[in-house]
């Protein structure tokens, strides 16, 4: 073991600090916790006395808070924070360094332009890697002729990117990404300044190539003869039902196939997998297997770097990280994958949608990584390939993870390679084998990433959080408040088909994972449930005050001071969480109106469909996330103007919920003016009162959506009616008539 041999590590872990003090600031709250169940336990009205319904229910919903708030406990007890020494790694190793295929996937040219798609693959082309070990294979779900079209403009262009990347040392290296960043650098110096000038006219006349052929909508005729690889497309007969194209675009073996400079392109492949109706493509999970095989038939890099097509390179270096742990001497044997975080380009300054998940990214994988490893969360994640097919760990075991050549490969033809490649990636290939169960990612599952993660960890091995300061990846997170719900429809979905799965990490997990991993887990795995308690919290509550019922302390109660403990303390620290961080004050209150627009709207439905869906009645899809978006939507969407300008069931319950709130406090002020006076009810229902009024505080840009605004991103007016009518019904069920 390389300790042994006097090695120094290749990374290191630091334990975060102050974490004793945490843990008993934690423990003070659950001790909060534990009093508020102990007076709701025993104060719960008498049968036949108002509010014995609301009190029943509230318990539920706070024994329900107080465990998933223990849960969330396991992702903050003992975060490690890593450290790869790379120049150690190549020091030792530069020689040796394993091959690297890294998969794009994408599945839909208009949702995922072409030109995105390339940048993509044009930046991990440029990795500070040595080409003759790096493989890049675009995997085309939609198995459009445009975008194969725009991978063979792109692997022309790398001709000239890649030299210009590495000599020039740039960052990023997704070109359209960098000519952004690149507009404000004045300290280009005259001949960099000439050679960029150069390098953007080559890209804006690839750029006008491929977006002219977008608009055509096909691929012309002159094109088409230039390339023998668009006779694939002649027995295609739709996305659904075509054979497999493949189709090897740059040879890294071939010594011709260099840049201007002379020196080797990395491989570069294009794989449509076959598709045909009778056989279900199993999403990016199948798309991900097809890659596997294929892949290990053409280059078979021991190490697979999984990126979404918008999720572009932002540092170069970033294999060499990954390698400083899976090659580390002592610990590198049982570490399976290293996932980098997921981060966004085109979050706005609050973060509207509390899309960066920063809290998740920068607090709670930490945490996880503590207790052997972070989630498999799909794009970012480097992978051992073996591990990834199903190899089991045995402690010992070593696995080389040396470049190696292959004779018989050598040796083949590229004709015979994309031929013998080709049958890898048929729909029979999988029958009768355990792909999608055993091998590869797994089938059947919304997030086919988390539950092969867990599985992998399941056979005993590791996996590390790497989150360098210099994002690793940059995405495109989503635009519209709808998109927003729907991915996290998907996701709260697929987790909560883990919880129920065989691989549920409550019961499975048990014993081949840590606790704290199990308990990590879970939290995610219960997204999906914590609608219920929440719908309720929003809504019971507010509508007793129509009734001048009190369903928590009044003031003179010392009952109270565990309520305002409880809620001061945890706010406060999530507050102080998502500040340190990175957050904005205000980004920070958007991502309160999120969290309980996702719990009463994704994970509402969520928790419906897994619970249909193991009734044997529907089937979860993969809805794929819009990436780009209309001019008008981007724009409100930079403005940080909310949108809500589609006709989406879920936005019937959020308004409802808004409304009825509202009008729940209107009666509460009606009564105050008109009746008992606002000290006698604020001195009866403070937290009622105070919850309903933080619920309209909240929700002020649905009320402004609903009524006031007049653009395109308003609320539809048949949820505006909807919506109304339900909450007046509802108010007054529940004052005259319940
Ligand atoms: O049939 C399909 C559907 C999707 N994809 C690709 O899968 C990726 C992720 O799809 P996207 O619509 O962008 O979903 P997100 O919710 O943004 O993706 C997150 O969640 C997924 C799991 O739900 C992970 O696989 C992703 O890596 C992670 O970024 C994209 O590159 C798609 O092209 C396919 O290849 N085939
Ligand atoms: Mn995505």
């Amino acid at each position: 073991m390389g300790k042994e041999e006097g090695y120094l590590p290749l990374f290191e872990t630091k334990r975060a600090k102050g974490i004793v003090l945490y843990r008993i600031f934690a423990a003070s709250i659950f001790a909060g916790i534990c009093l508020i169940w102990f007076y709701r336990v025993s104060h719960i009205p008498k049968a036949g006395e108002d509010g014995r319904f609301g009190w029943i229910g509230l318990l539920g919903a706070e024994l329900w808070f107080g465990f998933y708030w223990i849960l969330t406990q396991a992702s903050r007890w003992s975060p490690v924070y890593r450290h790869p020494f790379k120049d150690r790694l190549s020091q030792r190793y530069e020689s040796e360094l394993p091959g690297v295929d890294v998969f794009v996937c994408t599945a839909d040219p208009t949702i995922e332009p072409p030109m995105m798609v390339i940048n993509t693959v044009l930046s991990v082309m440029a990795y500070d890697y040595p080409p003759e070990k790096l493989s890049v294979y675009l995997s085309d779900d939609g198995g459009s002729e445009i975008t194969y079209f725009a991978l063979l403009e792109a692997a022309k262009f790398a001709k000239h990117w890649i030299p210009y990347c590495k000599k020039y040392n740039v960052e990023p290296r997704s070109p359209a990404a960098y000519f952004v960043s690149s507009d404000d650098a004045v300290d280009a110096d005259h001949n960099q300044a000439a050679d960029l000038a150069g390098i953007k006219k080559l890209y804006k006349d690839m750029e006008n190539e491929v977006e002219d052929t977008v608009k055509l909508g096909r691929i012309s005729e002159e094109v088409r003869s230039k390339h023998k690889g668009f006779s694939q497309w002649d027995t295609y007969s739709s996305r659904r039902d075509h054979d497999t194209i493949l189709q090897i675009v740059i040879d890294g073996r071939d010594l011709n196939a260099t840049d201007v400079e002379g020196c080797v392109l990395p491989t570069l492949v294009y794989l449509a997998r076959e598709k045909r109706p009778q056989y279900h493509h199993n999403f990016k999970a199948g798309a991900m297997n097809a890659l596997i095989r294929v892949s290990s038939n053409i280059s078979n890099g021991q190490v697979l770097l999984n990126v979404d097509c918008d999720m572009y390179s932002n540092n170069s270096q970033a294999v060499r990280d990954a390698l400083c742990f899976l090659m580390d001497e002592a610990e590198g044997n049982e570490i399976a994958y290293v996932q980098f975080p997921q981060n966004f380009e085109n979050v706005t300054k609050n973060d509207l949608y509390s899309n960066s998940l920063r809290v998740i990214s920068e607090v709670e994988f930490h945490g996880l990584d503590g207790y052997g490893g972070p989630l498999y969360i799909g794009s970012g994640c480097f992978h051992r390939r073996d591990t990834l097919c199903g190899r089991k760990f045995i402690k010992g075991c070593k696995s080389e993870m040396k470049w190696e050549i292959s004779r018989k490969r050598e040796e083949t033809g590229i004709h015979e390679l994309e031929e013998n490649s080709r049958s890898l990636a048929s729909c029979a290939f999988e029958e009768n084998t355990e792909w999608g169960k055993e091998m590869g990612l797994k089938y059947g599952c919304p997030v086919e990433d988390v539950i092969t993660g867990i599985s992998i960890q399941c056979h005993g091995w590791k996996s590390v959080y790497c989150n360098p300061t210099r994002k690793a990846f940059l995405g495109i997170a989503t635009t519209t408040l709808s998109q927003t719900l729907v991915q996290h429809k998907r996701w709260s979905e697929g987790d909560f088909q883990i919880l129920l799965s065989k691989y549920s990490p409550a019961w499975y997990a048990h014993g081949n994972i840590s606790l704290g991993l199990q308990l990590g887990y879970c939290c995610y795995c219960f997204w999906a449930s914590n609608s219920l308690a929440t719908l309720f919290y929003s809504s019971i509550p507010s509508l007793y005050l129509l009734r001048g019922v009190s369903l928590f302390p009044q003031v003179s109660s010392p009952w109270l001071i565990p309520f305002a403990y409880v809620i001061i303390a945890k706010y406060t620290w999530s507050f102080v969480e998502f500040l340190w961080s990175g957050g904005t004050i205000l980004g920070w209150w958007n991502d309160q109106r999120i969290w309980l627009y996702k719990r009463t709207s994704s994970y509402l439905f969520a928790f419906i469909d897994t619970i249909l869906n193991s009734l044997g009645h529907s089937d979860s899809a993969f809805v794929i996330t819009a990436k780009v978006s209309d001019e008008d939507v981007s724009h409100r969407y930079e403005k940080e103007v909310m949108e809500f300008g589609a006709s989406s069931p879920m936005f019937t319950i959020l308004a409802t919920l808004a409304l009825l709130n509202l009008f729940c406090f209107l009666g509460v002020v009606k009564e105050a003016i008109m009746g008992e006076g606002m000290t006698k009810l604020y001195v009866t229902m403070p937290l009622q009162i105070l919850l309903c009024g933080v619920l309209i505080l909240i929700n002020l840009p649905l009320y402004q959506a609903l009524y006031l605004r007049k653009d395109k991103g308003k609320m539809p007016s048949s949820i505006a009616f909807k919506s109304m009518a339900f909450s007046v019904f509802a108010c007054i069920c529940f004052k005259y008539l319940y």
